[in-house]
């Protein structure tokens, strides 16, 4: 039996709206304890700075380059992690002797897996100095490296949490992660999983909403409840050929480019675009071994009830039933946080992170590098 371990993980996904920080006490592979989880927004001009660093980032050719603003932006980011460690620890009566590692996903700021190119800023040493705690960090590189699509490396943990589902929802069970990305892990009735990103999640929603209206994103889906489907805008992102290509590959938060201007008003373009979302989603879920049951939702963009009305019209056609995360008693804001801690756990014990299945990788391999504290 593997070692009982207490992680925190901390994801800054690719919706640069926050820090996501959460507890796992898990043997990395069947027993995982749910603790606390919190978010810690990033203000505005961080936000800001974090989204300038992807066009700085477009000049990077060796992960280890660090262009611009890139270098300074790196250490703040890890710092402001190391911040939200030490709130996070002392909101919940923790100290860091209590907290066997940290695992940190840091910011991705390019992911060109055809170039075999993914860069997370983030200094694991530096966050294990000031936290004082073990960090594994850097997850995606030795996939990529091994031939894999560096993500995604959430599907062993949702693969963990569906063990203990069987009595609540039909299999295959499918966790839909809507986050600035959308990504699925299918998890068939006999432990079999599939896994790839599904399409643009919440990013083109938050760019359009911000640069028409000046806001960071559609809250509860408001905006787009107002408009309707411009049936050639919702085409010109659902016929792309990301979607019937034969191979799987991830994305880069750049792959697709929000509309301009005079393709819409505000609120058609926002309704038009948490349209393309679902259906990416159940576009992509056809090329799973075979058409979900339930899917389970989880990242922020459950929380828009646009995406969540047109997710349900579309899987109820195909017989299958949309549920939050919240409905089976999971957590959908900090189920990645709460990954990263578990990867974290089976990365110091040398278990695999990923797995032919979930990003083409060869074979199942580990990864992540470990930074202890002086
Ligand atoms: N109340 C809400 N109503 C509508 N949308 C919301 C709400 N709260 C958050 N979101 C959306 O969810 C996004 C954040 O989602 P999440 O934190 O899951 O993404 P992420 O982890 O950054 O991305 P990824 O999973 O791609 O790495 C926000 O940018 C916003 O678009
Ligand atoms: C390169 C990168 O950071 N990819 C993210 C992104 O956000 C969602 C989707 O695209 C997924 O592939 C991945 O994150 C999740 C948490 C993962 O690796 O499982």
């Amino acid at each position: 039996m593997e070692k009982i371990r207490t992680a925190i993980g901390l994801m800054s996904g690719t919706s640069m709206d926050g820090i996501d920080v959460a507890l796992l006490r898990t043997d990395g592979a069947d027993m995982v304890g749910r603790g606390p989880a919190r978010g810690f927004a990033y203000d505005p001009a961080f936000r800001r700075r974090l989204q300038a660093a992807l066009e700085s980032a477009k000049a990077i050719t060796r992960r280890d380059d660090r262009p611009g603003d890139l270098a300074a932006l790196e250490r703040e980011l890890t710092l402001r992690h190391a911040e939200a460690v030490s709130a996070f620890l002392s909101e919940n009566g923790l100290a860091a002797g209590d907290i066997d590692v940290v695992g940190f996903h840091g910011q991705t700021v390019l992911h060109r897996p055809d170039q075999r190119l993914t860069v997370q800023i983030g200094d694991g040493a530096l966050l294990s100095r000031q936290t004082g705690i073990a960090v594994v960090y850097d997850m995606r590189a030795n996939d990529m490296a091994h031939g894999g699509q560096g993500a995604p490396l959430i599907p062993v943990y949702h693969a963990a949490l569906a063990r203990n589902l069987a009595a609540v929802c039909a299999f295959p069970v499918v966790f839909v992660n809507i986050g600035g990305i959308s990504n699925l892990t299918y998890v068939g009735p006999d432990g079999e999983i599939a896994a790839f990103d599904s399409g643009p999640g919440n990013t083109l929603i938050d760019q359009w909403v911000e640069v028409q209206a000046g806001i960071p994103f559609d809250q509860g889906g408001m905006i787009a409840s107002e408009g309707r489907v411009l049936a050639a805008l919702a085409a010109r992102y659902l016929d792309h050929p990301f979607f019937a290509a034969p191979e799987r590959r991830s994305l880069d938060r750049n792959d697709f480019s929000p509309p301009t201007g005079p393709d819409a008003s505000l609120e058609d373009g926002a309704r038009t675009l948490a349209h393309v979302t679902a259906a990416a989603i159940l576009k992509s879920a056809g090329h799973l071994p075979q058409m979900p049951k339930t899917y389970i939702v989880c990242g922020g963009g459950r929380l828009n009830r646009v995406i969540m009305g047109d997710l349900e019209e579309l899987a109820a056609a195909q017989g299958a039933q949309v549920m939050p995360a919240e409905a089976v008693d999971l957590n959908g804001d900090s189920m990645e946080a709460e990954a990263w801690a578990y990867l974290a756990v089976r990365s110091l014990d040398g278990l695999p992170l990923t797995f032919p299945g979930t990003t083409g990788v060869g074979t199942a391999i580990t990864g992540g590098v470990l930074a202890v504290p002086d």
